[in-house]
């Protein structure tokens, strides 16, 4: 089975582009929403305990426990130090559901592939991407973002070209969802070449 890290800034276009895998019938796992899910699960003791006031009613509240971390470099370290092993074990899993049902590929979607290390759990890598002004307007036009936070999250993340740098595919987002459409099949396609030898 071929694992394909899928990775990208803020913003850039990941959660809607491993939907177009998943379209095509490949199994995802989004790093995100097992944080979701984690946030409303077993971490919340765990986050109440390291950022006291940030959970309520057995949930994390993101805009307190993000207050407390964004712009805090140790407290975002203290943070991934408890959330990224849970995430990792969810990831192990759903790679063995995979192997088991047969998959031929497996997309993994992680925001911080590249910063955490994840080029040596993958076979090839996907950077989504699109260009700075898409990406600034994207990101800003969602409730509750603001310039500042923005601009935490992008210093706390690798630089784009440093990960196209990395890619073995990139996916533009900037063109539409058509062309990316495009781009994900004949990602999907040459993979499957390459496999068949
Ligand atoms: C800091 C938090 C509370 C902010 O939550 P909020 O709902 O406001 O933003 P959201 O989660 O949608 O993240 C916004 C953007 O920041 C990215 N991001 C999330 N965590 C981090 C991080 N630790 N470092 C850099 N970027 C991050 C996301 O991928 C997304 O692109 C939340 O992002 C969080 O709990 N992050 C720590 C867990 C983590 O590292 N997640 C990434 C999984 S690989
Ligand atoms: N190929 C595309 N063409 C046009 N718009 C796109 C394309 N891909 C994504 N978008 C738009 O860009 C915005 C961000 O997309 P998405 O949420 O998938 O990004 P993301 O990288 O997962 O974001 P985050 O890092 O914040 O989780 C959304 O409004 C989405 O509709």
């Amino acid at each position: 089975m071929i694992i394909l890290g899928l990775t990208g800034s803020i913003g850039m276009g990941k959660t809607t582009t491993a939907q177009m895998f998943a379209d095509a019938g490949i199994p995802v796992y989004s790093a995100d929403e097992a944080v979701h899910r984690l946030y409303s699960g077993r971490a919340v003791p765990l986050i109440e305990a390291a950022f006291p006031g940030t959970t309520r009613e057995h949930a994390v509240d993101r805009q307190k426990l993000s207050a407390a971390v964004l712009g805090q470099p140790d407290a975002m370290k203290k943070l991934e130090a408890i959330v990224h092993p849970l995430v990792r074990q969810e990831e192990q899993a759903f790679l063995e559901n995979a192997g088991k049902a047969g998959a031929d590929i497996a997309v993994l979607d992680i925001p911080l592939l590249l910063e955490t290390g994840g080029e040596e759990r993958v076979d090839r890598i996907v950077v989504v991407s699109a260009p700075p002004e898409v990406q600034r307007q994207r990101v800003l036009a969602r409730e509750g973002m603001n310039s500042a936070k923005f601009d935490a999250i992008l210093a706390s993340q690798m630089a784009d070209a440093e990960k196209r740098m990395r890619a073995d595919f990139i996916v533009d987002t900037g063109s539409g969802l058509a062309a990316a459409r495009h781009q994900v099949a004949a990602i999907i396609r040459q993979l499957r070449e390459e496999a068949a030898g």
